[in-house]
């Protein structure tokens, strides 16, 4: 099919999966990643998968972009915790002493573009830029070494800083944990005019009168989300912070988009996904009085959590393909669970914006539990913006063919946490991250090229 490329006023960027994806059990309070850990994984496979997830959203006419991985085994980390000597030593002592502290300096964790910032459209912002904050990630390690690669990488994307203004991750301590957009979605009558941007967290760090969860950690707090919207320059009515159903935290919703999406008018969540969630939609519609506004919930009878969570129903893109009609992008374990298929056969029918549901195949990455939502940063963008990001980041088919090439090339298509260690693989990721620079035209953001 010849996509024909319209600007719907949304860019997806997703996050390319780096040589080193493995599973390593690293996500305590993710149930996929603790399921799944020390499983063989196939990183070729991986990338290929999400490749094609996006040329597949290009396919049906969207603007989708490419990020690139962060460099792992992360050589720097692991030397500033004081394992010493050339590169070879330092992976085996890193091995011999602590196999799981080597892993989480080798996940490729970074493919989770949701995690990767929060960004607030120009249409929000008081400066009429658009806004970028890099998710300090502090709650899991493996993360929290992201964000200084996330933000140099983001900022050779969006580099006009006429049009694009990036921040800092937020102060690196549990009180301000921020896990970026996968707690951030936006409503809005058509992406170019003034939303409403929702801030999910899961407690607060300085009023222990909110309700938190007690059996696995709330990865973001109020006062976190509150100070991206300060950063980002976003009035009252341009924001609204929403306490996350503790006891689905428990269950293992681990990120809002586990059990939530929006897109436009559209608010797509199952029935426990919020605290109060009477008071929440009755807020949302005092802050949006004239856009007419779609709540579609789905209730624990139609899909029991436990089922939501197994199939990643929530964690769903919903993409507006034309004015009023939007798809439903889920991954194909939705289409597996008897009772989510059940459910999605008769959405497209509720009258509703959403008309289409497709499925993809995004199983490498489901398996540490990243579904379609977790591999993509949406970027609003009006036409000057789009027009001032990093063209090489654009996919199109030249980029498609290249991609994988590149990936045939450089990626294995077997890893055990055990190959980590293995002094090959890093000067294989090495070899393939430098030539990606190159490809997407990013200059130096790695340690190693610096
Ligand atoms: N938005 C989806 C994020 C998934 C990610 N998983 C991981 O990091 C698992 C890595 C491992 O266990 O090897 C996380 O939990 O932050």
């Amino acid at each position: 099919m010849t996509p024909c490329i319209k600007v719907q006023g949304e860019a997806n960027f997703d996050g390319l999966v780096g040589p080193t994806h493995n599973y390593a059990g690293l996500s305590y309070g993710n149930v996929a990643s603790q399921h799944n850990a020390h499983e063989h994984s196939n990183p070729k496979q991986a990338a290929k998968q999400g490749l094609q997830k996006m040329q597949s959203l290009r396919d049906l006419g969207l603007v989708q972009g490419v990020l690139a991985p962060q460099e792992r085994p992360d050589m720097l980390t692991l030397r500033r915790l004081g394992f010493s000597g050339n590169d070879t030593q330092v992976l085996e002592k890193a091995y011999r002493e602590s196999p799981a502290l080597l892993a989480a300096c080798c996940s490729a964790s970074s493919m989770w573009t949701a995690n990767a910032a929060t960004v607030s459209p120009s249409a929000d912002t008081q400066d009429g830029r658009v806004h970028f904050t890099p998710a300090n990630l502090t709650n899991k390690f493996h993360r929290s070494i992201e964000h200084e690669v996330t933000g140099r990488i983001l900022s050779r994307v969006f580099a006009d800083d006429q049009y694009f203004c990036h921040h800092p991750a937020l102060p690196a301590n549990d009180a301000f944990g921020d896990e970026g957009a996968a707690n951030h979605t936006r409503l809005c009558a058509d992406y170019g005019k003034p939303g409403l941007e929702l801030f999910v967290y899961g407690r607060s760090a300085f009023d222990s009168s909110l309700p938190a969860p007690t059996r696995y950690p709330a990865r973001q707090t109020l006062e976190a989300s509150r100070a991206v919207a300060r950063l980002h320059g976003l009035a009252d009515h341009s924001s609204i912070f929403i306490a996350q159903n503790p006891t689905v935290i428990d269950q293992g919703v681990f990120h809002n988009d586990v059990i939530a999406v929006g897109n436009q008018n559209v608010l797509f969540y199952h029935q426990a996904a919020f605290l109060d969630t009477q008071t929440t939609l009755h807020n949302i519609r005092q802050k949006m009085p004239s856009t007419t506004l779609h709540f579609i919930e789905v209730s624990e009878a139609q899909v029991p959590l436990a089922d939501a969570i197994n199939s990643y129903l929530f964690n769903t893109q919903i993409v507006t393909l034309k004015p009023g009609h939007m798809a439903l992008i889920a991954p194909t374990e939705c289409a597996e669970n008897a009772r989510v298929k059940a459910y999605l056969d008769t959405l497209p029918d509720l009258n509703t914006p959403i008309k289409e549901v497709h499925f993809i195949d995004v199983k490498q990455s489901m398996r540490n539990g990243g579904g379609p939502a977790c591999l993509r940063l949406r970027v609003a963008l009006n036409e000057a913006e789009l027009a001032a990001t990093n063209p090489a980041c654009l996919m199109n088919e030249a980029l498609f063919t290249r991609l994988n090439r590149w990936v045939d090339l450089h990626y294995r298509d077997r890893l055990s946490v055990n190959d980590l260690r293995d002094p090959t693989l890093l000067h294989e990721s090495r070899t393939a991250l430098d030539e990606l620079t190159q490809i997407l035209q990013l200059g130096t953001v790695y340690p190693f090229q610096r």
